[in-house]
């Protein structure tokens, strides 16, 4: 290791291999790869080690969530859905999400990042020209990283809120609230239609709000994802009790001591005790510095594919903040590139940055999986088929409709969901795969696999879905793709 961490007559400067801004899941493991590469690391951390992710994202969303698609499932087997019938346990169900978030304390995840042997600088950090960091302490004090190799900006993303009339006023919940709050409100408007908004619709309905999603224009949920995904969500959500308004954009908002009235386009009018802004994410780096780099403070940071900044030999961005693929798994594994393609450049080893090579996040452009953990799930890999068609390939969709498969039979009653994979006619190999239903979310891994394994057709008929699993709806989009 190749530390010297200050001197005891400057106790304000410290030297480092590697400066991250930023602990969250990214910066965490940029920190790992760096350490693992045999490179000194500070980490820089405004608020919690863990990150969005551990406290208000994935973890207490997926809390929230777990026991709402566990009664769905349980309630879909004959037998079995009389022992369920009842209401979620919401205290329970909230108090189980709190342990999950370790009750927004940090202590395991600083155990870790020193046990890697990482050193934590708690603070809000920015960039002050090349290679130097200064952090500001809680108590204002402040410290200069300077960073011998590489500054890693991993400082992830916030929630938009519109600049809507009355929107500050009406302290607005964000994914933040959503995630968090410590009680049910009796009404909850959700604006947006993305992964944010139909997770947290699910979750809050079945808990016993009684929640309204507002989405803007035609484009239904989910609208990244096959069109189905939305439209199969949305017929739950409805069946769930849920309001689904498409064409509907929020113009004001106003809240009062009874709570909050939501106007739309068109003068209608909403009555709600909470409104969830859902409309997506603005990246955090508006306040790190980045005019001291000549880069644009604000903006969403352009990197290469080993995700060291355009133009930067230093500068890296890892993460929600390159804004690639706004996902924690996805993030680690642009961490795990990036670390070690410090340390290779560090200690002038080969950089194997081409394609699908050890320093290159090419998985980002091919295969990015992604499971939305709704009732029904929708787990989706690679491209669309509308994304496949822009891009100018030459594809064939082949759907199946899940509920035919005998396996989904057995795993819910009546089982109700659809399966698409994308075929490249070029390649004969999968460019994305959709599989939208309960209990999908475990499907998707093998679609990865196959995506990103360029699997031939012809090869991938000799891998047999075991027998009676939902997984055999891979040799029935086999069979009528070669009919
Ligand atoms: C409600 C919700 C649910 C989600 N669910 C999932 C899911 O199920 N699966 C999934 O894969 N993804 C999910 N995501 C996305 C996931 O949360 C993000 O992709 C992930 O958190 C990105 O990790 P990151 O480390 O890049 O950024 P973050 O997790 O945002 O961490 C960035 C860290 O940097 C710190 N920081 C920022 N600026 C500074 C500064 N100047 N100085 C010091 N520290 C700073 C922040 O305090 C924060 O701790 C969800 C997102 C939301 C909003
Ligand atoms: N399970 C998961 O993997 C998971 C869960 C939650 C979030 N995430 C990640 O977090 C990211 C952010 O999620 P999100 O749902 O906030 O963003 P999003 O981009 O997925 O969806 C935002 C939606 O809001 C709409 N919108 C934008 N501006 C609007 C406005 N002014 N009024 C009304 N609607 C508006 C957009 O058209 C879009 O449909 C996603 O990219 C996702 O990758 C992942």
């Amino acid at each position: 290791m190749t530390t010297d961490a200050g001197n005891e007559e400057d106790r304000t400067t410290r030297a480092y291999d590697v400066v991250v801004l930023g602990a969250g899941p990214v910066g965490e493991n940029v920190a790992d790869r760096a350490r693992a590469g045999g490179l000194s690391v500070a980490v820089v951390e405004a608020e919690l080690i863990g990150g969005e992710c551990s406290y208000w994202a994935c973890m207490p969303s997926k809390a929230l969530l777990r026991p709402v698609t566990a009664r769905a499932d349980a309630r879909r087997v004959p037998g079995l859905r009389q022992a369920v019938r009842g209401p979620l346990d919401a205290p329970a169900v909230l108090a189980h999400r709190d342990d999950y978030t370790s009750h927004w304390k940090d202590d395991g995840q600083v155990g870790w990042l020193e046990s890697i042997g990482a050193d934590i600088h708690r603070g809000h950090g920015r960039l002050a020209g090349e290679k130097r960091v200064v952090v500001e302490g809680p108590d204002g004090a402040l410290t200069t990283l300077t960073a011998r190799h590489a500054v890693a900006v991993c400082t992830g993303t916030r929630a938009v809120v519109p600049d809507l009339p009355g929107v500050a006023d009406a302290r607005p919940w964000t994914s933040r609230e959503a995630t968090s709050a410590q009680s049910v409100p009796g009404r909850l408007v959700v604006v947006g239609g993305g992964v944010v908004g139909v997770e947290m619709a699910t979750a809050w309905q079945a808990l016993g709000s009684e929640v309204t999603v507002l989405v803007r224009g035609e484009e239904g949920l989910l609208p990244r994802m096959e069109p189905f995904a939305g439209e199969l969500v949305r017929e739950a959500l409805e069946a769930a009790g849920a309001t689904v308004r498409t064409g509907a954009s929020v113009s004001a908002v106003h809240r009062d001591a009874a709570g909050v009235t939501v106007t739309l386009d068109g003068g209608d009018t909403l009555r709600a005790d909470e409104i969830l802004f859902a409309v997506g994410r603005a990246p955090r780096t508006d306040d790190i510095g980045l005019d001291t780099v000549g880069l644009e403070p604000g903006s969403w940071l352009d990197v290469d594919d080993s995700c060291r900044v355009t133009g930067s030999d230093w500068l890296y961005a890892v993460g929600d903040a390159n804004h690639r693929a706004l996902l924690t798994h996805q993030g680690k594994y642009q961490a795990r590139v990036a670390g070690d393609a410090i340390a290779a450049r560090a200690r002038g080893r080969a950089v194997d940055d081409a394609a699908w090579g050890a320093h290159s996040a090419t998985a980002d452009h091919a295969a990015v999986p992604q499971v939305v953990f709704t009732d029904p799930e929708a787990g989706s890999v690679g491209a669309t088929l509308a994304e496949a068609e822009r891009a100018g390939r030459r594809v064939r969709a082949v759907d199946y409709d899940m509920g035919a498969v005998a396996g989904a039979g057995l795993y819910a009653d009546g089982y109700t969901g659809r399966a698409r994979m994308v075929v490249d006619l070029d390649t004969e190999t999968l460019v994305g795969v959709t599989f939208v239903g309960p209990g999908v979310s475990e499907l998707v891994h093998s679609a990865t696999v196959a995506v990103v394994g360029e699997v031939p057709i012809d090869r991938l008929w000799h891998a047999v879905p075991s027998y009676p699993t939902i997984s055999e709806v891979w040799l029935r989009l086999l069979e009528t793709y070669r009919g």
